[in-house]
């Protein structure tokens, strides 16, 4: 995997588009970023302010819960574009969790694998 910060990511928060990371690596390329915010908490970070905050886990948890209810909302709306903004809101915050819980996207591979 390339180095997360290689691929214009900002720990000001700002976000760019990375067209040399194809769509099927996007998530891999996302959560090595977070772990990545994980392990050197830089300034500015909002994902690192997750990690260090005051609230502990709550503040992550309390995005998820958040995030899930704009998430219905948009769909009860039926407007697809809000229903796809929210959901990345919601799968970002869902991956930090993860994270924050040691987990990551292979646990999560591995559990919806066994489901087929
Ligand atoms: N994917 C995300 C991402 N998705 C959501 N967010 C943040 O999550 C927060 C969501 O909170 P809110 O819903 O209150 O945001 P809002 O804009 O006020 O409200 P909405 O309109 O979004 O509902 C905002 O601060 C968003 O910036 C994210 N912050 C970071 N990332 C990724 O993480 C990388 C590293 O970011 P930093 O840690 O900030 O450097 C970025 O380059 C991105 O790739």
């Amino acid at each position: 995997m390339s180095d997360p910060d290689a691929g214009g990511e900002s720990a000001g928060g700002e976000s760019h588009e990375s067209p040399e990371v194809p769509p099927e690596a996007v998530l891999d390329e996302l959560f090595a970023t977070i772990e990545s915010r994980k392990a050197e908490l830089p300034e500015g970070s909002y994902t690192a302010s997750l990690f260090s905050h005051e609230k502990g886990e709550n503040a992550v948890l309390e995005k998820i819960g958040e995030e899930s209810t704009e998430t219905i909302l948009a769909a009860k709306d039926d407007d697809l574009d809000e229903l796809t903004y929210e959901s990345a809101d919601l799968v970002y915050h869902l991956l930090v969790l993860l994270a924050m819980k040691d987990l990551d996207l292979d646990d999560l591979r591995e559990e919806l694998r066994e489901r087929f």
